[in-house]
């Protein structure tokens, strides 16, 4: 499993790498033991690799650019066994890191490896100490986020708050689901679930949404199969339930895939009217599909465009529409851990300028009277304040339509993450005057 772990982590070059991808491709054919260790040095090592960079450099005296990277990983995926898998012998993870070198054909560096390890553990006090006063640096390593983040959280939310989403980011992720059958009650598929022994806590804030302790195989359930429930987080549902179409209208979900929010839609508006469902990147249409027919939906359309080039075919023919765009992810990055290692003010600031193209184009598919959502799964605030501002100036035939949210009228939802409550979200919706 150390072999295919490594192998896995030096394919993660950037923020387009997808550890969960590879750890699928990778992890079919072994037993459910070796999948969850697998996993769990996988995600472990990503979710500190800043931090455990920081220990091989003070180490090895040596820049991260110079290593093989086979010989990095080994030393990442073993300094994390060390120090956060307490039930692995050090002298076991020592042994296995020495064949490593051996099996990838780097017996030269055995030795290096060797040393490298018994150093660690002669001094772990001395190398697991993060050195520095700044506070943004110190933050950078302990929670291994790139720099660029942690400065705008702190910018964002001060030291506190930042402290709150950055430790929640290294929680291992709450699992959640929706409850979608068409056919059965709520409570009907919860006691379904339950007789298959799984134990589920309902959600305070959306509708239909459950908590599962102990996903594990619930999607090889017939529950699932028949498309009883679907896996969403909170504020996902919560995307769709402010939005809310009519029975009948003319959708537009401009950014759809994998499709989590169009089946809601459709599932709101009971299989009525039309929901016309597009992505830019065609292979992922595929997924929308198989997430329609499980869950019994009917009313969607297919579309496959750049919605930052402007249709003027499309103008005034929706009475809803739904812009949950491309955004940094710095709400889930919990469940992406490349996000934290990767994500930069440079690649923020394109993917801003690419949300306000989207949006622009979009406002104007708006029929007069339409509504529309835009959302992301990010808490900063340049994606989300700060546009909504920019989309306001913008557009003068926009105004904001409060939401009912725990009780009280918000002119915009957010949600910051914690555990088994949410994932951090931004939702606000619009209408369009004549
Ligand atoms: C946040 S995800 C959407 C999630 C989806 N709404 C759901 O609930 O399952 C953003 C999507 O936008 C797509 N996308 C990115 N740039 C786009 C563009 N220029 N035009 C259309 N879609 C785009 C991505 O391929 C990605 O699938």
């Amino acid at each position: 499993m150390r072999k295919i772990a490594v192998e896995i982590l030096c394919e993660i070059k950037d923020e387009n790498s997808n550890s969960t991808n590879l750890l699928n491709k990778n992890a079919k054919n072994i037993s459910e033991l070796d999948s969850k260790f697998l996993r769990e040095i996988v995600y472990g090592t990503l979710e500190n690799r800043i931090y455990l960079d920081y220990i091989i450099k003070k180490l090895c005296k040596l820049r991260i650019k110079k290593f093989n990277p086979y010989i990095l990983n080994i030393l990442r995926i073993s300094i994390y066994q060390i120090l956060f898998m307490d039930k692995i012998p050090e002298f076991a993870i020592i042994n296995e890191a020495v064949n490593l070198t051996k099996t990838f054909k780097l017996k030269k560096f055995s030795s290096f490896v060797n040393g490298s390890l018994r150093n660690f553990l002669r001094n772990k006090e001395d190398f697991t100490k993060i050195e520095t006063e700044n506070l943004e640096e110190k933050f950078a390593i302990k929670y291994s986020t790139n720099i660029d983040v942690v400065k705008i959280l702190l910018e964002d939310y001060g030291k506190d708050e930042t402290l709150k989403i950055l430790e929640s980011s290294m929680d291992r992720p709450h699992f959640a689901i929706r409850i979608s059958s068409f056919e059965k009650s709520e409570e009907e598929v919860i006691s379904d679930l339950k007789n298959f022994g799984y134990k589920l806590k309902k959600s305070d804030i959306s509708k239909l949404t459950y908590f599962v302790e102990n996903p594990t195989n619930i999607l090889e359930t017939e529950s699932f199969r028949n498309g009883d429930f679907t896996v969403q987080d909170v504020g996902s549902i919560l995307t769709g339930e402010v939005l809310a179409p009519k029975e009948n209208s003319k959708v537009l979900d401009i950014c759809s895939a994998p499709g989590g929010k169009t089946c809601h839609l459709a599932f709101q508006m009971k299989n009525t009217g039309e929901i016309f469902a597009n992505d830019i990147v065609k292979s992922k249409l595929i997924k929308i599909e198989e997430n329609c027919k499980r869950l019994n939906i009917k009313n969607v359309k297919l579309l496959n465009f750049d919605a930052s080039v402007y249709k003027e075919e499309l103008k005034e023919q929706f009475d809803y529409i739904l812009c949950d765009v491309i955004c940094s992810g710095v709400g889930v990055m919990d469940r992406k851990p490349e996000i934290k290692l990767f994500r930069s003010r440079e690649t923020i600031e394109e993917i801003i300028s690419l949300q306000r193209k989207i949006f622009d184009n979009v406002v104007e598919y708006l029929k007069v009277g339409g509504e529309i959502v835009y959302s992301t799964c990010s808490v900063l605030k340049c994606e989300n304040e700060e546009n909504v501002k920019y989309f306001l100036d913008k557009h003068k035939n926009l105004k904001i339509k409060e939401v009912k949210f725990l009780e009280k009228e918000e002119k915009f939802i957010k949600l910051l993450p914690e555990k088994q409550k949410h994932n951090g979200f931004f939702i606000v919706k619009f209408y369009k005057e004549g």
